[in-house]
């Protein structure tokens, strides 16, 4: 029997396929996974797979993107999932050929009548008895992949082609699987991934597999294991939202507390930095990244208290802050976390940053130094590059540039993109020159995600256009409207609030809390109980405004500008 798992990044393949591979296996089944742990089983596929998410690859269209990914998938097939069932194995696959279909098609826009003979042909017949769709809501999704990466000190994805197209890509993707399986109930099977405990799913999924492999009928298409969320408790508003969030807090706490925990990052005020205490002690890094952003007193007190069991995460945390009590807090962090320390001067010109910033000079620490000079335009950040353009360490050097303005900076952009074209529009956030405005054209249909990011907050007639181009397509046109008030501003993110409902309400943060905020806080949480993500971002917007209209003396947020919201 071939059993295929699909769904979007971040939905739970990985980890329920193998679940059921070591559970069948302990039932006495014979079983292959063809993506044991993760790792595609044919050397060849991996390759394959390399080349499809090489950022550097821009140029790469669809049709050939297609046509990769068949190939990668044609080599399993024949190195592993065929062999496997001809020895008469139970052969798990997480993705398949609908995959492709769903990138491609629903992601990309190709004609699917045209996609799908195509994939007949990589499949050569063999198709899957059974697709199990791994369905979760996408803001989640990246959450749990996200909180995934930090736990396991993964790198994050950065700059691979999967993130470039923007977020908005994932829910088209979605769209097309769920089609797929309303169009084929007897080969589908679809598991709700949103509020449940891991081992609850993998029972019922075990459950239904193990029903289908002893040739009984299974009963339901789609798997919806018990919720938390109770319609009864009434609608969700900016009035009850506080209350509301600690509620379901607790619940996520119960079935996956390592998210309760990561869901406080950024919220400022006393009853977040309460339950930030509690959770402390046992996600210290989590606690202590999640206070970015936050410059209460309170906030740096808990710093302090982390610093010795969460170094890098205390020191990320000290983006943007300024003051004694953070300048003495990178000196005791720089030996364990210089990389760390040094990113949290962006936009620092203060004696005590370039202090530091010497002292890692000497230490021979030019890259982390780069990365510290966002926004430096003094000589000797211009000395600085120049040695990092001496030893070729481009995307360095266009980090270094973020946020400078000016023919100096433009002119080294243009040296440097012939190396590295995302470093360099990356650092073009924020800006209005030429260079920036070249780049966003060229690139918007290659990395709409990166171009939109590099508008926020701007207010020109170019970042307006790409705002409105953007935002039928990816929720990232919302985000760069953060914290602005222009009626364009509002007229985007109410005709774009049923598509992307969890950033029109990000994208407050920072706002008063007025009437028209409100309502649309408000028409939000009606249109979509029980959506995690955007319960925790509408509290994260009420709380926001309430500590910045909060008299000078109480704890206040950081600049309007900081990034409070959790990082996804
Ligand atoms: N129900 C759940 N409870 C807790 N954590 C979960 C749950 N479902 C998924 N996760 C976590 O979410 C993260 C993403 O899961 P996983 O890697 O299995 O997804 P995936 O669909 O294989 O993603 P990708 O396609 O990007 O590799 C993992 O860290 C996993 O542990
Ligand atoms: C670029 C890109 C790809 N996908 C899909 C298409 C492929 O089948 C898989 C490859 O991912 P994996 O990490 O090897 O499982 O993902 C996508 O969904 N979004 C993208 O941007």
């Amino acid at each position: 029997m071939f059993i295929d798992f699909e769904g979007i990044d971040g939905s739970g393949k990985t980890t329920l396929s193998n679940l059921l591979s070591a559970k069948l296996k302990r039932l006495g089944y014979r079983v292959a996974h063809a993506r044991e742990g993760g790792e595609l089983q044919a050397p060849t596929a991996r390759r394959v797979r390399e080349l499809t998410r090489d950022s550097r690859l821009l140029e790469m269209s669809p049709r050939a993107e297609f046509f990769l990914n068949l190939a990668r998938d044609a080599q399993q097939l024949d190195e592993v999932i065929a062999p496997a069932l001809s020895r008469g194995e139970v052969c798990i696959s997480d993705r398949y050929l609908y995959s492709q279909l769903a990138l491609s098609g629903g992601g990309r826009g190709l004609p699917m009548d045209e996609l799908r003979p195509a994939c007949e042909l990589a499949s050569q017949g063999l198709w899957p008895d059974l697709v199990i769709l791994v369905d979760v809501d996408p803001d989640l999704a990246r959450l749990r992949k996200r909180l995934g990466k930090l736990q396991s000190k993964r790198a994050s994805d950065g700059d691979s082609r999967k993130g470039l197209a923007g977020a908005g890509l994932a829910v088209r993707v979605r769209e097309s699987f769920l089609e797929m399986a309303r169009k084929d109930p007897q080969r589908w099977l679809i598991l709700e991934n949103n509020d449940v405990p891991l081992r609850v799913l993998e029972q019922r999924l075990v459950d239904a597999v193990v029903a289908r492999l002893e040739g009984r009928e299974m009963q339901v298409q789609r798997i919806v294991p018990a919720s938390n969320h109770r319609a009864s408790e009434g609608a969700i508003t900016v009035q009850n939202v506080e209350e509301r969030f600690f509620q379901t807090l607790d619940a996520v706490e119960q079935r996956e507390p390592a998210l309760a925990a990561w869901m406080l990052s950024g919220i400022p005020g006393l009853p977040a930095h309460q339950r930030r205490l509690a959770f402390a002690e046992r996600f210290p890094a989590l606690i202590a990244r999640g206070m970015n952003g936050l410059e209460d007193a309170p906030a740096m007190d808990l710093r302090e208290v982390l610093a010795d069991v969460a170094p890098a995460d205390v020191a990320f945390s000290l983006t943007g802050r300024t003051g004694t009590r953070a300048a003495m807090l990178r000196q005791r962090l720089y030996a364990q976390a210089p990389a760390e320390v040094l990113a949290s001067l962006k936009h620092d010109d203060s004696p005590q940053a370039w202090a530091l910033r010497e002292r890692a000079m000497r230490d021979g620490r030019l890259t982390e130094v780069l990365g510290s000079l966002a926004g430096q335009d003094c000589e000797e950040a211009w000395v600085v590059r120049e040695a990092g353009m001496q030893r070729k360490l481009y995307a360095d050097v266009a980090r270094s540039l973020t946020g400078l303005a000016g023919s100096r900076a433009d002119a080294l952009r243009e040296v440097l993109l012939p190396h590295d074209r995302l470093a360099v529009l990356r650092s073009t956030q924020g800006l209005d020159t030429p260079v920036a405005r070249g780049l966003r054209e060229a690139l918007a249909g290659k990395a709409l995600k990166l171009v939109l990011r590099s508008v926020t907050g701007l207010d020109t007639e170019e970042a307006w256009a790409l705002r409105e181009r953007g935002a039928p397509l990816t929720k990232e046109a919302l985000d760069s409207l953060d914290g602005m008030d222009d009626p364009r501003a509002w007229k985007l993110r109410v005709e774009h609030l049923e598509r992307w409902p969890t950033t029109a309400v990000s994208s407050l943060e920072g706002l008063p809390l007025g009437p028209h905020a409100q309502a649309l806080i408000d028409r939000v949480l009606a249109a979509n109980p029980g959506k995690l993500p955007l319960l925790r971002n509408a509290y994260a917007v009420v709380a926001t405004a309430r500590t910045l209209a909060a008299p000078a003396s109480a704890p206040r947020r950081a600049e309007v500008d900081a990034p409070t919201r959790m990082e996804a």
